[in-house]
């Protein structure tokens, strides 16, 4: 079983229907989301893209020997999150990454699983989340101890992991095969069927989007509840890239790169 850029995974072969599973990436401008995401899917390092870009890649993966079709959608929110719905009705699991030489960028992680746990409370569908420290070759200049990640990853209940886009491939793998765990074991817990109680006697009254209530940033998002709903809306589905990779001549004249289409490099 290969993934769309071309490289067989390890334990492939097994025949049963991949379990599919979306996981989006979050957190601040320059955190790593896109770095991680190419480094998970293409094992390089590639230093510029674009800010902008938003995408969503899926991979063929194997997961304790088990098939898993993994879609990972790399964010690109403004400053503030915002159209959040756009992620958090789709992932089955996040990756929430903060840079750790930036405090900055680990206070928006701290708004990012605050806007997590506020979601899974309002919609009763929790979504487990990893908390990273990303740029740990670049420990030398930490703002944020190892420790402060592991309380606040302890205070949201989640995982935590310090990695780096640059270095080892197989750490990056696995944290995002942990995130694949971690969806896996809510999926199964959840496949019960529960039972569906719908009234339209009694509509709901009106409520402030759940943010407005909480004085989070300006993102709202449409929450789900089993009261006078004739059926659950089909989960948003976030655009499907399948990228193909793209031979691309490195500006710098180094050998050939082989490039990610959707990856500008500056
Ligand atoms: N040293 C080091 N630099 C990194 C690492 N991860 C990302 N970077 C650099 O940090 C900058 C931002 O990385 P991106 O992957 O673009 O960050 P992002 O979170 O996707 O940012 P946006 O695309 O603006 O949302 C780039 O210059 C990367 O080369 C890392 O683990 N170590």
């Amino acid at each position: 079983m290969s993934s769309v850029f071309g490289k067989p995974r390890v334990g492939s072969g097994s025949q049963s229907a991949p379990l599919e599973v979306n996981l989006a990436i979050l957190g601040r401008r320059g955190a790593g989301k896109s770095a991680l995401t190419v480094k998970f899917l293409t094992r390089r390092f590639i230093s510029e893209y674009d800010p902008n870009l938003e995408d969503t890649y899926s991979s063929e993966e194997t997961v304790d020997h088990q098939p898993v079709h993994l879609r990972v959608m790399d964010t690109a929110d403004p400053d503030t999150p915002r159209n959040c719905e756009r992620y958090l009705n789709w992932a089955h699991a996040f990756l929430v990454v903060y840079s750790m030489d930036s405090r900055q960028s680990f206070e928006d992680s701290s708004s990012y699983l605050e806007l997590l746990a506020l979601h899974a409370k309002e919609t009763q569908r929790s979504s487990p989340a990893l908390l990273l420290g990303n740029k740990l070759d670049m420990a030398q200049y930490r703002q944020v101890t190892k420790a402060e990640g592991a309380a606040l990853a302890g205070k949201f209940g989640c995982l935590f992991f310090e990695v780096s886009a640059c270095l080892d491939f197989e750490h990056v793998q696995h944290v995002f095969h942990e995130a694949v765990r971690e969806a896996r074991r809510e999926l199964e817990k959840n496949s019960l069927p529960r039972p569906l109680f719908i009234s339209e006697e009694r509509a709901l009254p009106h409520q402030a989007p759940l943010t407005a209530r909480h004085g989070l940033a300006s993102c709202t998002f449409n929450t789900l509840s089993t009261v006078s709903l004739k059926e659950i809306p089909a989960v948003a589905q976030a655009k499907l890239v399948t990228v193909k990779a793209s031979r691309a001549q490195s500006k710098r004249k180094a050998p050939t790169l082989t490039l990610l289409k959707g990856f500008k490099i500056f």
